[in-house]
């Protein structure tokens, strides 16, 4: 049966790999590309042919599988005051000003050289009188006419926030556009305002960021790199405040909980109160001259919104990393050239242990090592009842999503096959994206004497 005829397009590379796909019915099933361009279903057989040879048939793939259930800121370096009184309440008071007016590409690229867009769009936000724009809102995306060159990546938060830095470090000169929320910046890339969203998944001291494993799921962006980023956090304050003025502290809840036992260890046993990011906070205090409030953030945002440094490197751990990974509106090719990661997730009907012990098997037998493996509950379908003739009765089991990251590029055999062997016992596997893996190494800083 031929499924679809191969689609190619001119300016793709040869794809050098094979890739599963599942037609609706569930049955397993491959597609052959034959030398004379057709293509071909084998049903019940394991990857025999290749899946075409373009970035179109890659990307139909990867929804195929998928389908089987179901800024930068302008920163204007004169204006930024860490000193005195003066530089907060001049920073507090342009942050509680904020006039509206049109970015139109006059966003600062981060650092280094630029990438090239794909958009024709224009982004329409708002600068403050520091020339600092303020996030995106839901109101804001609506595409307009637009430019440019430069790689668009939205982030959830304000300028200083560390997703900002997540942009930069992955895409050196890009113009990093803040976001009011994940779902503004997801919606930035799927409405063609952004190039990428940047979205931290993980932290070596805090865990996974659970609700960002959701917006995955919910969405279809790609995940197409990854990043991770050695988060330094500082107490930061107006000038002047000093430690005993503080009732209170703000910020991100993942770097609250970075920082719980040093806080405690200043005798810092004040409220805490989670916002939607660091900098976030660290403009709140600033703009509403808070003297008793202090905010989790970086050296960066402390610079930005004229606040004083009044504790440095506050993680509880020096090691600490933030993982963020890449999202764009369309996969990569996978490559075998260099080290490369491949996120999935996977649901599953079957009662019992052994679908999760069947996963495991079908990468350990392929000597594929598994980078992260979270649960999630499902939440369309969170509880399952189960006839449990044993009880006489009927019991209630939780239903979950597995999110799973392993070293290997889809364009590998051993990757298609473990997929393809995975799908025979799933009901749901979306391949999230393969991409390379983030081999920059990191150094922590030496711990302090009093950490031993
Ligand atoms: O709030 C931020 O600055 C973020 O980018 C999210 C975050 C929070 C804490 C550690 C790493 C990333």
């Amino acid at each position: 049966m031929v499924l679809a005829p191969p689609i190619s397009s001119p300016s793709s590379p040869p794809l050098p790999f094979h890739f599963p796909c599942v037609p609706r019915t569930g049955r397993v099933c491959c597609i052959h590309h034959h030398p004379e361009g057709g293509t071909s279903s084998a049903p019940g057989r394991f990857f025999p042919g290749v899946v075409g040879n373009s970035r179109s048939d890659w990307q139909s793939s990867c929804s195929i599988l998928s389908s089987k259930v179901a800024v930068s800121h302008h920163h204007n370096s004169q204006e930024n005051n860490s000193d005195g009184g003066g530089g907060a309440a001049a920073a507090a008071a342009a942050a509680a000003a904020a006039v509206p007016a049109v970015v139109n590409g006059d966003h600062k690229a981060l650092t280094g050289s630029s990438e090239s867009s794909e958009t024709t769009l224009d982004l329409v936000a708002t600068v403050d009188q520091r020339n600092l724009p303020r996030p995106l809102t839901i109101a804001d995306l609506s595409p307009a006419p637009m430019h440019g060159s430069q790689l668009r990546v939205a982030y959830q938060g304000v300028p200083g926030a560390y997703s900002e830095a997540a942009a930069g470090k992955a895409y050196p000169g890009c113009e990093a556009i803040p976001c009011d929320q994940f779902e503004v910046a997801f919606q930035a890339v799927e409405l063609w305002i952004a190039d990428r969203a940047v979205l931290p998944v993980e932290n070596s001291l805090g865990g996974s960021i659970h609700r960002n494993y959701d917006l995955l799921l919910r969405h279809r962006l790609h995940i197409v790199g990854e990043v991770q980023l050695p988060v330094h956090h500082c107490l930061l304050t107006l000038p002047g405040v000093r430690l005993e003025y503080l009732t209170r502290v703000l910020s991100h809840p993942q770097a609250l909980a970075q920082c719980e036992l040093t806080l405690t260890k200043m005798g810092l046993n004040v409220a805490r109160e989670a916002v939607d990011d660091t900098a976030g906070a660290a403009e709140f205090v600033a703009a509403n001259g808070l003297r008793d409030t202090a905010a989790i953030a970086s050296g960066r945002a402390a610079e930005l919104y004229g606040l004083q440094v009044l504790a440095d490197g506050i993680q509880d751990d020096a090691s600490n990393v933030t993982r963020f990974v890449m999202l764009a509106r369309e996969p990569i090719i996978p490559r075998t050239d260099r080290p490369f990661k491949t996120s999935i997730v996977f649901a599953h009907d079957r009662e019992g242990t052994s679908v999760l012990f069947k996963v495991l098997s079908a990468f350990a037998f392929r000597d594929i090592s598994l980078t992260k493996i979270e649960s999630r509950p499902h939440r369309g379908r969170p509880i399952r009842v189960v006839d449990d003739a044993n009880l006489g009765g009927s019991a209630k089991h939780f239903e979950y999503m597995f999110y799973v990251d392993f070293e290997a590029s889809m364009a590998e055999p051993r990757a298609q096959n473990a997929l393809a062997e995975i799908q025979e016992f799933t009901s749901f596997l979306r391949v999230l994206g393969s991409y390379p893996m983030d081999m920059t190494p990191w150094h922590a800083p030496r711990p302090a004497a009093d950490d031993h």
